[in-house]
């Protein structure tokens, strides 16, 4: 059975701006008698009805609008609770009157996320999947929606979800071991629970691995541009942006402040950080922009490292791609220490679009799905949890005592635990479902 919420919340579930419709979301105890109230007869559960909404429908005082309305009892709505939608037309005065119809029936606005926190509380969901309806919810670019989707739909919760059930299995082999100490219990026994636990450490470990791929798939692969000055790096990020992001100037040191520009390639939100020129300098507002040039650097997922015609640099960062650009002015070099350049001018366009197929390449072995399919962790906050449960199991290994053994298991369940919101999670809601938007 859901758990109702006394508190009947409301919240607008479409943006604010010009639109024609508008939907407010209706959860809580108190549903059932708020649309009553707003409309008389409640139309069959989870059918759209066309109803006059009033301030009052007893006394048909203040005809609000005439809208589409869905009821939806619990336990089967999306937050497990009883629950309405009113369709509206989009009008900012009937969206502040409706509002305030349902503050008179006693309902009060959401917080963001509320709605799918009380999912959660209710068991229609867990943290991985409601993370998974956060991210949907911010999707920008197909990889984004992919991953969010799959991630919403439970795929990542059963990975996890299948870790539990296998360190439960070995919890169980261990308390037997406990239990019969001397009874001839075949040495198999102990070495298959040893061989267990130690695939799950290469499984658990393997994920974490490919997790940068899903966290680059959320947060969009960064590529810091980096040279010396009047290299043309900020001619690239205008090209890269479609749009005069960045002062271009024949000045060297024009760029002092990281500027950074968010687009999509090959499917992947992508973000571009121009920075200041490298190089010595007494200015002390250009050398502080040479200390965040060198902290982007480090930062990117890939480095593009440019410079103009014959001015090769001396030293590579470790996997960029490197750009000989101003081919219009003269000869760029084929390799620079073994490593390929890709010639371009940003005046005239030349190898622009063999760049742009260059970083397109590298977008897509950045962020490639594993070979066997798994589902990518996405969050830091799941890379902790599994990162947590790893190192409790390779404690156990080490553990000689079994009682010891079998306690280092538990903690790793609870590590798992603490990811899908099984266990003591309190502490973390807060935080989880603060990063949503209102009416979700
Ligand atoms: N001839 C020629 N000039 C270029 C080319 N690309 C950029 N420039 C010019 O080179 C100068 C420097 O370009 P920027 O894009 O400002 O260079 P930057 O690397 O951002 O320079 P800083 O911000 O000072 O480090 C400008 O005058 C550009 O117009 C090119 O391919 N050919
Ligand atoms: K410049
Ligand atoms: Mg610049």
């Amino acid at each position: 059975m859901g758990y109702q919420n006394e508190q009947t919340i409301f919240a607008l579930s479409t943006g604010l701006g010009r639109a024609a419709i508008a939907v407010m979301r209706v959860s809580g105890a108190g549903s059932q008698a708020l649309l009553a109230r707003l409309c008389g007869r409640l139309p069959a559960p989870r059918r759209a009805a066309l109803r006059r909404i009033w301030a009052n429908a007893a006394t048909q005082d203040n005809l609000l609008d005439e809208a589409l309305v869905l009821w939806f009892p619990g336990p089967n709505s999306y937050t497990g609770e009883d629950g309405f939608e009113l369709h509206l037309h989009a009008g900012p005065a009937i969206i502040k009157a409706v509002a305030e119809a349902l503050v008179a029936g006693g309902a009060r606005p959401a917080e963001p996320g509320e709605f799918t926190r009380r999912a959660f509380t209710n068991g229609r969901m867990d943290l991985v999947e409601a993370e998974g309806i956060a991210d949907l919810v911010e999707a920008e670019t197909e990889s984004q929606r992919k991953i969010a989707l799959a991630q919403s739909d439970g795929a990542l919760s059963t990975l996890y979800q299948g870790w539990a059930e296998q360190l439960k299995r070995a919890l169980a082999h261990q308390e037997a071991l406990i239990d019969f100490p001397d009874e001839d219990l075949p040495p198999e026994v102990e070495q298959g629970l040893l061989q267990n636990i130690q695939s799950l450490i290469t499984a658990m470990q393997a994920h974490i691995q490919e997790g940068a791929r899903g966290e680059r798939i959320r947060q969009g692969v960064v590529f810091a541009i980096a040279g010396p000055p009047n290299a043309g790096k900020s001619s690239l990020l205008n090209w890269l942006a479609d749009r005069d992001a960045a002062i271009v100037s024949p000045i060297a040191g024009t760029t002092r402040d990281a500027i950074e520009v968010s687009g999509s390639l090959a499917g992947v939100k992508v973000t571009f950080v121009d920075t200041a020129g490298m190089r010595e300098t007494e200015d002390e507002i250009e050398a502080e922009g040479v200390k965040r040039a060198l902290f982007h650097v480090k930062q990117a997922d890939c480095v593009l490292q440019m410079f103009a015609a014959d001015h090769a640099p001396e030293s590579v960062f470790a996997g960029a791609i490197l750009i000989g650009n101003k081919t219009d002015l003269g000869q760029v070099p084929a390799t620079v220490l073994n490593e390929p350049v890709m010639p371009v001018s940003l005046k005239t366009g030349e190898g622009l679009d063999a760049l742009r197929a260059v970083l397109e390449r590298r977008v897509e072995a950045l962020t490639a799905q594993s070979s066997f399919g798994a589902p990518l962790l996405t969050r830091a906050r799941h890379k902790a949890g599994v990162q947590e449960a790893v190192a409790c199991l390779q404690a156990a290994l080490e553990q000689e005592w079994p009682e010891m053994r079998g306690e280092e298991l538990r903690l790793a369940m609870r590590a798992l635990g603490r990811v899908t919101g099984q266990v003591g999670v309190e502490d973390l809601l807060d935080a989880v479902f603060g990063q949503f938007c209102i009416g979700k």
